[in-house]
């Protein structure tokens, strides 16, 4: 059984076929990419499969359940958390806050239990403080804890989103395109920080990503979109020299 099993999964907005029949699956702690030319339908995928979208057929099960049109929170509470290409982060708040509460569409209050599942409250909230901190200080944000979201430079809140993805545990993250609008020395700390959470912690990744030598670099296998459905997957070195993925870059 795979950790996350999409299959035939299709979206249309007033006549755009967005997502058309996309089947894939991700193992448990695999580490894959989503690719494909704009407009492939990657975030509208990301979007069904994580609860912000209803499909309009089709099936999304996540260790084994069936959680299609499951609610963003629930699926947070399962295992199953994504970032934005936009960040979300509050920007009245200060970025350790926003680090603690995690999600904003994963209500604050849930995040500990996301996090910590047993146990006493006090206990609890000690843990939940170092893991706030540790979080701050693995994607350099310590130093700005204490100002407002709003002040962050693009490439920060990315990671700040990251970093609150990170506070609910997840079995998997689905990153959409964690690199975009971040320096080459942030990006570095990512790609570290993925690394490790896939060797050391088994955790699984699905990311959306356009730079793609970064993430053949990174990832095991790649599923790649075109017009909705997948074309085809496989390591990034097959994928990358395919000919069909080459001509739908090169037609998308
Ligand atoms: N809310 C919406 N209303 C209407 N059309 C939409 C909506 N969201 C997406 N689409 C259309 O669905 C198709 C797939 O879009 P989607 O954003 O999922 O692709 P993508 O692969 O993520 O693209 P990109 O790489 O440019 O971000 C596109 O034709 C897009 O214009």
């Amino acid at each position: 059984m795979s950790l996350l099993e999409v299959d035939g999964l299709s979206k249309a907005f007033r006549g755009v076929q967005a997502v058309d029949g996309a089947t894939f699956s991700v193992e448990s702690g695999e580490l894959v990419g989503l690719i494909g030319p704009n407009g492939a339908g990657k975030t509208t995928t990301f979007d069904l499969v994580s609860g912000h979208l209803s499909p309009d057929s089709g099936t999304v099960r996540l260790a084994g359940d069936d959680v299609t049109d499951a609610e963003p929170h629930a699926l947070a509470r399962q295992g199953l958390v994504r970032t934005f290409q936009q960040s979300r982060e509050l920007t009245t708040m200060t970025v350790r806050e926003n680090v603690a509460l995690g999600d904003p569409d994963n209500p604050g209050e849930r995040a500990p239990m996301a996090v910590f599942r047993e146990g006493a409250v006090a206990e609890h909230e000690t843990q939940i403080a170092d893991r706030v901190e540790r979080l701050l200080d693995i994607f350099e944000l310590t130093e700005v804890a204490d100002d407002y979201a709003a002040t962050l430079s693009g490439g920060q809140r990315k990671l700040l989103e990251v970093a609150r993805a990170l506070m609910l545990d997840p079995d998997l993250l689905m990153l959409d395109e964690p690199f975009a609008g971040v320096n080459p020395t942030l990006q570095k700390r990512i790609v570290e920080h993925v690394r490790r959470l896939h060797a050391e912690e088994g955790r699984a990744f699905l990311i959306i990503e356009h730079e793609i030598e970064t993430l053949a670099d990174l990832v095991e296998r790649i599923v790649v979109l075109d017009q909705g459905s997948v074309l085809t997957t496989g390591t990034p070195e097959e994928v990358l020299n395919d000919e069909r993925v080459i001509d739908a870059y090169l037609g998308g």
